[in-house]
This record gives C-alpha cells, structure tokens and sequence, in this order.
C-alpha cells in the first residue's frame, strides 16, 4: 500500500503534480492537503480510472489524517514569487508553513521521504530536517529538497541550442535552487560552446524561474514545468523505494547523507569546508539516498560558478537551520 501525500494540493503546481502522480500504477492512495479547496481536487480527480484511491483533506484539522502514514510527502505549499521578488523573499511567510507541515509529518510520517518543493528551498530542507531532528526521527537519507527542475530546464536550453532531443541531454546542476546557486556542469557534456553560449545557457539555467515570473506577470512562478519535474522525483523517489530501480537525479540534500568522495568534491569546488547541504547526482535506493556521486571534474569557468554558489548557499542554510 503506497501512500502519496501533496501537501499544498489545490495550489498552482498541487493540482497538476496531483494529476501526474494519480496516473501512476504505483500509487494506490493519493491524499491530498491543503487550506482550501481539495475536497473538489480529490473528488475531481478521483474519477479517473487508473488504480488509486484519492482523498482530499481541508484545514489544520485535517493534517493528520491526510499525512498519517504515508511513504512519501511531497510540499508544494506556501506562496509563490512576484516580479520583482527573489525566492528568500519567500522565506517569511513560508518558512512557517513548512514547518508546520514537517512537525506533522514528524509525528504521523516519520518514516516517509520528504519531497520539498516550497520556496526557498536552499532554506526549507534545514527547516525540515531541524524538525525531524527535534523529534528524533532525523534520517537524511530521506529528505530531499526538490532541484529537478533545474535539470528540466537545462537540458531543453542546451538541446535548443545544439538542435538534440532533450532526451539524450542530461545536464548535471548541481549546488542549490536559486540563481547563483544553480550551478551548471555544461563542460561534462562532451559539447563545445562558445564563451557566448555558455554566458548565455549558463545565466538562462540560473534564471529561468524569473523568465516564467515576469511573463506570468503577478500571477505567480513556473507551476506546470515544475509539477512535470515534480512528478518525475516523486517517481523516480517510488520507483526506487518500491521496485528497486536504480535512478540517478540531482537533489539537494544535507551533506551528512553523502559519501566523503562527494563532500571533499563540494568542499573542493566551492573553496567552503562548512557547507552542510548541497545539490548533488544521488543515487536513490529502499531508503531514499542509496549513494552519492562526486561532483566530477568541472571548468575554471565552473569553479567561479562554485565559488559564488556556495557563498550565496552559506547563509540560505543558515537562515534555515536556525529558523525556529
Ligand atoms: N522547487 C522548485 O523548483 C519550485 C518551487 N516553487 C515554489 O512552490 C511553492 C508553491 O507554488 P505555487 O503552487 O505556484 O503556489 P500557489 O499559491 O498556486 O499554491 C500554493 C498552495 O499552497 C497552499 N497553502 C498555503 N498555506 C498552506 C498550508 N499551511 N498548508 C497547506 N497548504 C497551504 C495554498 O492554499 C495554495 O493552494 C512556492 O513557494 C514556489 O516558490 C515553484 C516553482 C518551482
Ligand atoms: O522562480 C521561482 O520563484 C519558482 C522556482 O523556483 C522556479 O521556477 O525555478
């Protein structure tokens, strides 16, 4: 009996995410949380004829017995950028809102692979993670802050400039989600680029969530890419988890779950020895993080890269752990 649970399900990507996880054969029950609204997405949704049960859950009240249990949780909860904004200008009001979320699955899910997609999730997963610590189920190997989109974008940007198939482009991105943390690896890809085109797929990778934001224009960020990438971790987290597959994705997660080769790699990349979570290739398994892959040999061009993304990174994390 697999149990999903959206957390921010009648949202701008709760909806749609919730969509692509009710068409998975590995999902048998869908439950679906928000403040408003889900007892309509559940009932809407829970017409489609594929092999899931789906339950919608409103309110504080309702958290519980939405969250109880389930084997993985994915938050897309909270509010979204504005032009204008940067993702840490979210951190106010949703810091609070993940952190309530987490406390409950703490308590009702401790065992359940946290999916984090809220925003800024450079500081979210050390929220999360800080409140599995204080109730004493902390296992990083099985909270994940949510990058996959990052990895989307650069490989339909690269492949639009090579004239590939996105598929056969698997850009690594590594180091957080947010722009100068996203950090590109476009020299593992065996491609040649100008200067002029790695300045620009290189900033266009960065900063893709600003180009959705300003064409939306006030009606929020990127929410139907980002629940494509959304569906894909929470899949490939299950896939994993239930049948054992060996899927490899970038994720951001909290350096204690990594292997040594991995962290000398980030400590040697960026120049930082105190970084405690980075995005890196994460190897998934039964329980979340099987293994982690260094992060390989990178460009002079690369390291400045690194060096700016774990500067930025430093004080995200530090925002997040120390958030109470
Ligand atoms: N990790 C990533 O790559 C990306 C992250 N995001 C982030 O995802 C978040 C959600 O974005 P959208 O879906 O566009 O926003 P939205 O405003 O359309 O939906 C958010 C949903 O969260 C719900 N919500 C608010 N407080 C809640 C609570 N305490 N418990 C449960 N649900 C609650 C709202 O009622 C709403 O339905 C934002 O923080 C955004 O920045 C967006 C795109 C990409
Ligand atoms: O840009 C935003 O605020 C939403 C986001 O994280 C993205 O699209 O990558």
């Amino acid at each position: 009996m697999v149990k999903v649970t959206v957390c921010g399900a009648a949202g701008g990507i709760g909806q749609p995410l919730s969509l692509l996880l009710k068409q998975s054969p590995l999902v048998d029950h869908l439950s679906l949380y928000d403040i408003v609204n889900t007892p309509g997405v559940a009932a809407d949704l829970s017409h489609i004829n594929t092999k899931s049960k789906v339950t919608g859950h409103v309110g504080a009240d309702q958290l519980e017995e939405a969250i109880k249990d389930s084997d993985i949780v994915v938050i897309p909860a909270g509010v979204p950028r504005k032009p204008g904004m940067t993702r840490d200008d979210l951190f106010k009001i949703n810091a609070g809102i993940v952190r309530d979320l987490a406390t409950a699955a703490a308590k009702f899910a401790p065992k359940a692979f946290m999916c984090i997609i809220s925003n800024p999730v450079n500081s979210t997963v050390p929220i999360v993670a800080e409140v599995f610590k204080k109730h004493n189920v902390y296992d990083p190997r099985r909270i994940f802050g949510v990058t996959t989109l990052d990895i989307v974008r650069a490989s339909r940007f690269v492949s639009e400039v090579k004239g590939k198939d996105p598929k056969d482009v698997n850009v690594t991105v590594v180091g957080g989600h947010s722009g100068n943390t996203i950090v590109p690896i476009l020299s593992q890809l065996g491609e040649s680029f100008t200067q002029e085109e790695l300045d620009a797929l290189t900033h266009r990778i960065q900063f893709g969530g600003d180009e959705v934001v300003k064409a939306k224009d006030g009606a929020g960020s990127a929410t139907l890419s980002m629940a494509f990438a959304g569906a894909r971790f929470a899949l490939n987290v299950l896939e994993a988890a239930v049948k054992g597959t060996s899927v490899t994705e970038c994720t951001y997660i909290d350096l204690a779950a990594a292997s040594p080769e991995a962290v000398q790699s980030v400590k040697e990349a960026t120049g930082d020895d105190s970084l405690t979570y980075f995005s890196l290739p994460v190897e998934l398994g039964p329980d979340g993080v099987k293994s982690t892959l260094p992060i390989g040999a990178i460009s002079d061009y690369e390291k400045k890269l690194f060096a700016a993304a774990g500067a930025e990174l430093k004080g995200n994390i530090a925002k997040g752990a120390s958030f109470q």
